[in-house]
């Protein structure tokens, strides 16, 4: 007679696939709910792309178009409501509909305390964090924002010299030396390892960002997100825990390679920072050493109760592939975005004189390098030109997005009551392009920002970093990104150098940006032509 376990051996293929099976159709029947699904939000909030029918199918209609066609709904949605103040529905089939506010609403929605609206919560969603980065605490307990601001934008002075030399040394490897020659380059694949390598250099140091495996793992680690965080949103929350892992499986791959370079390094740091009497870590480096393991451990030391997790080598590695991926990914897409806008401008040769005449005057005159913070605060050209450039051709769609975390929802300024678990929020997107903020809004005019803006009677350059209630392509207000300044200066540093050293053929056409449930990539597999300047 078969034992139990026999037969349940024999059973295992058939269960697997019933169970297989009722979680497809589970899914289907969820995904078919979203579809028709009013969110429980107030019958008054207009959904827009509804069409004629403003009812279960007018939804159905529209979070369809959601999928393709998010950037006409967009479109739609600001000239129909928002010109005219009025809020209104946006779908969003992949993570639910959105409420979008007009903009005199704006300074409402950044006053509201972050228990009644999160905007944490949304770009946890929106990357489905959970399941992507890999720890508990990475989610639970987020550091970075902190380790930014404190640690990394005040010591950025210190870095300056770091980032050109490695600038420099990037370009000659990957757009070449040649200055007879043009040559052809993917403008994303050699921004990737260009600024891999500047971002680890002032993580990590020198030796680690000039170690090519270290720096394609770091670079290519979440590098499809948006990808693997849609098809999870796909799937009711229950299911998440399971089918997370095997979407996220090459990232966890990518991220345990990552970790294997980095244990060695935090488990050398806490040994060296372990007193031996008492086997407890002490706060002071004696090399005063400045790379992210340290910025962590201090950040942790700074705490008026020390938690011991934060001494956890795995918890410090996996903090590391987060922002890793936060810093290198965000500006390699704003950096590949601002080449082709510049290089599709009918204004390409012109631009690309003015910035190298920008640098070159400000070299000539710095006393110290011609890259410190200060010369490069001075580079105002170099600023606009990457905010213009941020102004069109943004990553994201949205500006400024919560989710309502208070139990009891929320009531709008127009008196709609929303429910607990709702998005609300501004988009960023339609505000970017709508020629009462900007003239001639869907031209990239490279110096737009550095003919300024009027302030207190007199005009000022705007610069990249700052947000502004029609700037929101690092968000706005307490949760705007605080990897901006850090960004700005690689990314200044950058252009800079390629200004300096190369010219680019100017091309007719400006390959599209591509729209992917509210991501906008940039051009992936386009390439230019450039050519090293004689100096
Ligand atoms: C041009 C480059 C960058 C752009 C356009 C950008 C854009 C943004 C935006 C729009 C947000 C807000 C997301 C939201 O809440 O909806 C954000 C958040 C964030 N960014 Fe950036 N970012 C850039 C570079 C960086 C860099 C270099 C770092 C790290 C050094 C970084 C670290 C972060 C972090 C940690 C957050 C989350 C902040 C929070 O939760 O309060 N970013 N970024």
């Amino acid at each position: 007679m078969a034992s139990l376990w026999q037969i349940a051996f024999a059973s295992a293929p058939n269960i697997f696939g019933a169970t297989v099976t009722a979680a497809l159709f589970i899914t289907f029947l969820n995904l078919v709910r979203r579809i028709f699904s009013t969110a429980s939000l107030p019958s008054n909030l207009p959904w827009v792309g509804v069409g004629k029918f403003n009812n279960c199918l007018g939804r159905a209609k529209s979070n369809l178009a959601s999928i393709f066609h998010l950037k006409n709904l967009l479109d739609e949605g600001y000239a129909k409501y928002s010109k005219n103040d009025k809020t209104y529905v946006l779908p969003y089939f992949i993570n639910g509909p959105q409420v979008v506010l007009p903009p005199s609403q704006i300074s409402w929605l950044m006053e509201q305390a972050d228990d009644v609206l999160s905007q944490e919560l949304v770009n946890r969603e929106f990357l489905q964090a959970d399941y992507a980065f890999f720890h508990a605490n990475m989610v639970d307990n987020p550091v970075h924002p902190d380790i930014i601001q404190h640690q990394l934008t005040k010591k950025l002075g210190n870095f300056t010299d770091d980032i050109a030399d490695e600038v420099l040394a990037a370009l000659d490897e990957y757009w070449g030396t040649d200055t007879e020659e043009w040559r052809e380059v993917k403008v994303y694949d050699t921004m990737l390892p260009i600024i891999s390598r500047i971002s680890i250099r002032v993580f990590m140091g020198r030796q680690l960002c000039r170690n090519k495996t270290f720096t394609s793992i770091c670079g290519n680690y979440i590098r499809k997100v948006a990808l693997a965080a849609a098809a999870i949103s796909l799937f009711p929350n229950f299911l998440k825990p399971f089918v997370g892992p095997i979407f996220t499986v090459f990232d966890y791959i990518l991220y345990r390679r990552c970790r294997s370079f980095l244990m060695p390094i935090i488990h050398d740091r806490l040994d060296e920072l372990r007193r031996p009497d008492v086997l407890k870590i002490t706060s002071e480096d004696p090399q005063g050493r400045n790379d992210y393991v340290q910025w962590a451990l201090d950040h942790a030391f700074a705490k008026p109760v020390v938690n011991p997790v934060e001494f956890d080598p795995r918890v410090i590695a996996s903090r590391f592939s987060v922002l890793a991926f936060a810093a290198i990914q965000s500006s390699v897409i704003t950096l590949t975005n601002a080449i082709f806008d510049i290089a599709a401008s009918s204004e390409c040769a012109e631009s690309l004189t003015t910035l190298r005449k920008e640098v070159l005057d400000i070299a000539e005159d710095a006393t110290a390098t011609p890259w410190s913070k200060t010369a490069l605060s001075r580079m105002t050209h170099l600023d606009s030109a990457l905010r213009e450039s941020l102004r069109l051709n943004g990553f994201v769609e949205r500006g400024i997005m919560k989710k309502v975390v208070a139990p009891e929802g929320v009531t709008l300024p127009d008196g709609s009551h929303i429910p607990c678990g709702t998005k609300v929020g501004i988009s960023g997107y339609s505000i970017h392009h709508d020629e009462a903020n900007y003239p001639d809004a869907n031209k990239y005019d490279a110096f737009r920002f550095a003919r300024g803006h009027e302030t207190e009677g007199k005009k000022r350059p705007q610069r990249l970093v700052n947000t502004s209630d029609i700037f929101m392509s690092f968000s706005h207000g307490s949760h705007s990104c605080p990897g901006r300044f850090f960004a700005a200066n690689q990314l200044k540093t950058a252009l800079g150098h390629i200004a300096l050293l190369y010219d680019i053929e100017p091309i007719a056409d400006r390959p599209v940006n591509k729209w992917f449930f509210g991501h906008i990539a940039p051009p992936l597999t386009e390439t230019l032509r450039v050519r090293r300047r004689k100096m």
